[in-house]
């Protein structure tokens, strides 16, 4: 693999099916963590939790050309950033599928994280696929079955992790907190809205 890092692979899951490509930005991944850092307008977004309210445990920003609910809230979308939209067209052009809205995600640390769920919100369509490129300090990425079996990936910088096929449906997947880990890492999670249901 050299310089490049891991090949391109396919992940056959019970009711589902993950592209994992360690290696797919390797070469941009460092600029773009650094221009995303420092350009996207990051916000803390709260969260409806047991009927309390708390800040979420990472910084986000929804991009793109569609509303989105999300947690219970509607999110107006930010205009495309330069870099997300090049991003865009060439996860376009990997997975042959539209992309248009972008959550990305900020963990600041190994204390930011993200809780189980499934990306299943109605908007998405019934089998949506999601392209994930993960930046900056490599977390751990858990998979879990309704019917009990697990999986765990790591994502590194410069990594793509496509969820597709009916994984929405049977699959949750979490990012968990990470002790020792001091660097931030951004994911970017590449969606399609479907037009129909789309809030403009
Ligand atoms: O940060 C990650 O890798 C996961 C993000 C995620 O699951 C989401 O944005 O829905
Ligand atoms: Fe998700």
């Amino acid at each position: 693999m050299g310089l490049w890092g891991g090949a391109p692979e396919w992940i056959e899951l019970s009711g589902g099916r993950l592209l994992w490509w360690p290696g797919a930005f390797a070469a941009e991944a460092d600029a773009w963590l650094a221009q995303l850092g420092r350009e996207i307008p990051w916000r803390q977004h709260r969260l409806r939790l047991f009927g309390r309210e708390l800040d979420e445990p990472r910084l986000s920003c929804w991009m793109g050309e569609a509303a989105y609910r999300y947690s219970g809230r509607t999110r107006a979308p930010e205009p495309w950033h330069p870099l997300v939209a090049e991003m865009r067209r060439r996860l376009e052009a990997l997975c042959e599928r539209p992309f248009n809205g972008v959550l990305l995600n900020l963990y600041r640390d190994g204390r930011d994280s993200m809780g189980w769920h499934a990306d299943d919100e109605p908007e998405l369509g019934p089998d949506p696929l999601i392209a994930s490129v993960s930046l900056g300090a490599g977390r751990r990425f858990l998979l879990r079955h309704g019917g009990g079996e697990r999986r765990e990936l790591m994502l590194d910088h410069g990594s793509l992790l496509v969820m597709a096929g009916e994984m929405q449906h049977h699959w949750q997947h979490a990012l968990p907190r990470m002790a020792g880990v001091t660097e931030a890492r951004i994911n970017l999670t590449f969606r399609y809205l479907p037009p129909q249901g789309r809030e403009e």
